[in-house]
């Protein structure tokens, strides 16, 4: 059956508010009738909230209960793309464009202003990010094409330069379907965000088993357990740079207060005291290339605009692990190019989601910066960052300029903070802009803060554990002296 209404308003779930006018034609199919074509914008009931969305089919294929479509959500990041019955597809919009247009779709979309972008999903909360006048060139393409969405600004690909045309729109048609949907990493199994190119005869597997220690990959349960009576990595292969051990409250235990092995003992005593023990390893993309590869094939499904997978030879990966008697787990990583012309000090940041929001990301983020002050360098991480990287640097940013701030009373130029922070001038200013602590004169940027507006700052910084790291501590060389290292 084909109901076609001309209708005025938006009819939502019971008990919303949806009641904005909406002047457009809509085709009301029943779900039998389930014709949506690739590319058709429709309005449907999320799974993750169960709310209206406006969505673009992508895909679809048919389920064992009947057809199924692969949607887009308009407003949301890709990461909550997912495969709908028809029966959570309410209707058909025949103008597609006209849901941005009106006022009332605006109701629709969830936590959508100017200054903040739903970042919901399974576990995820809001995120603010940048207020527009602070956005300007500082923003990354991806970042620039969701501010665009949301501020209604129509600018499609074909305003991109010619190549970056080319290569976004290969991206983007090779990745719209997230083709693995789970993985189950040691005691998790957690749903993937994105696309990820494993090799063929495993790129298309519902769910992938991987090996917490090795990261080799599996279709098969079996096969994972038969590879754990084998696998003799207890962490991953290279060398342990830090340890440091932290209680839930997020306090910093000294790595001096720490043993260098702790004993199984030790461990469970820790256990029931809350504390967690955390190392990081170093790992040369040269020395362990199959390691390295599997981490960035795993990575990838959790980050959209990741592009190394196989050339990995010239990156190092710094790896997080959580200590319990079983060995070290992964909980997060950063990659960071060995030689980085543009002053790159780290390349990919990843937090597994089960670990997310805990503290690792600004960790890593630290050590990141530890390194490059060892280096005697400043550095900036890869463009372009996710909306998570964005608020997580931020957040990192923020957090660090204003203590050393506080620290020197407010007088410091851009310059100094930079050398002391290992922060990039650029991403100084970035930060304190929007902050009004800083000001343009004589054609510079200068730093204009009182001790006032500096507590009034820090009062809002850091709801996340904030565990410091101690450069005393850290066992590590600058990448100069790798080329006599022999593989594991
Ligand atoms: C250069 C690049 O690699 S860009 C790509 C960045 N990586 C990704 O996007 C991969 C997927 N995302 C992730 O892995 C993680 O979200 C990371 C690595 C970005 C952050 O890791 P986490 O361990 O969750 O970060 P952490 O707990 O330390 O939080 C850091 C800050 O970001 C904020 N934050 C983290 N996640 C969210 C979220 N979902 N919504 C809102 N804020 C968030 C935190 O509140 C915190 O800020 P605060 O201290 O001011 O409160």
């Amino acid at each position: 059956m084909l109901v076609v209404a001309v209708s005025s308003e938006v009819h939502g779930n019971a008990g919303e508010d949806l009641a904005g006018k909406v002047h457009q034609i809509m085709v009301a199919i029943s779900p039998s009738s389930s014709s949506y074509g690739l590319g058709s914008h429709v309005v449907c009931l999320s799974t993750w909230d169960n709310a209206q969305h406006h969505a673009e089919i992508v895909d679809h294929r048919q389920g064992k209960k009947g057809a199924e479509y692969y949607v887009h959500y308009l407003d949301q990041n890709r990461r909550l793309d997912e495969w709908i019955s028809t029966s959570r597809i309410e209707h058909f919009e025949i103008d597609s464009d006209s849901h941005a247009k009106s006022v009332g779709a605006e109701k629709l979309l969830p936590a959508i202003s100017p200054s903040s972008a739903s970042l919901s999903g399974p576990g995820i909360s809001e995120l603010k990010l940048d207020t527009p006048g602070t956005l300007d060139r500082k923003l990354t393409r991806n970042l620039k094409r969701r501010y665009d969405e949301m501020h209604n600004v129509q600018k499609g690909v074909e305003e991109l330069a010619p190549i970056e045309q080319t290569l976004e729109k290969e991206h983007e048609e090779k990745t719209k379907v997230k083709n693995i949907q789970v993985v189950e990493l040691g005691n998790y199994e957690i749903d993937t965000w994105y696309y990820s190119p494993y090799p063929e005869d495993y790129a298309h597997a519902q769910k992938l088993f991987i090996c917490e220690f090795c990261l080799k990959y599996m279709r098969k349960r079996k096969s994972l357990d038969s590879h754990k009576m084998k696998c003799k990595l207890k962490h991953p292969p290279g060398d342990e740079i830090y340890h440091t051990a932290v209680p839930d409250s997020g306090v910093t235990i000294k790595p001096s207060e720490l043993e260098d092995s702790p004993s199984t003992t030790q461990l469970k005593q820790r256990e029931s005291s809350k504390l967690q023990y955390l190392a990081v390893f170093e790992v040369h993309g040269k020395l362990n290339k199959l390691y390295c590869q599997n981490l960035c094939l795993f990575a990838k499904l959790f980050l959209d605009h990741k592009t190394l997978y196989y050339d990995v030879e010239n990156f190092l990966f710094y790896v997080l692990t959580e200590l319990d008697d079983t060995g070290y787990h992964p909980v997060g990583y950063f990659s960071k190019e060995i030689c980085s012309v543009e002053d790159f000090n780290l390349a990919c940041i990843l937090t597994l989601p089960p670990f997310q929001r805990k503290g690792y990301g600004r960790f890593l983020i630290a050590l990141a910066y530890e390194l490059s002050k060892k280096e005697s360098k400043v550095g900036t991480p890869e463009r372009p960052l996710s909306d998570l990287g964005q608020v997580s640097f931020r957040s990192y940013w923020t957090h660090v300029l204003l203590e050393s701030l506080r620290e020197h009373g407010g007088n410091l130029s851009i310059k100094d903070l930079s050398l002391m922070t290992a922060i990039r001038s650029e991403d100084i200013v970035s930060t304190l802009q929007p902050l009004n602590l800083i000001r343009y004169w004589k054609g510079q940027h200068i730093i204009s803060v009182s001790p006032k507006m500096l507590d009034e700052h820090l009062k809002n910084v850091t709801s996340q554990p904030n565990w410091v790291i101690d450069p005393a501590k850290l066992h590590w060389t600058p990448p100069a002296a790798y080329a006599q290292k022999k593989p594991r």
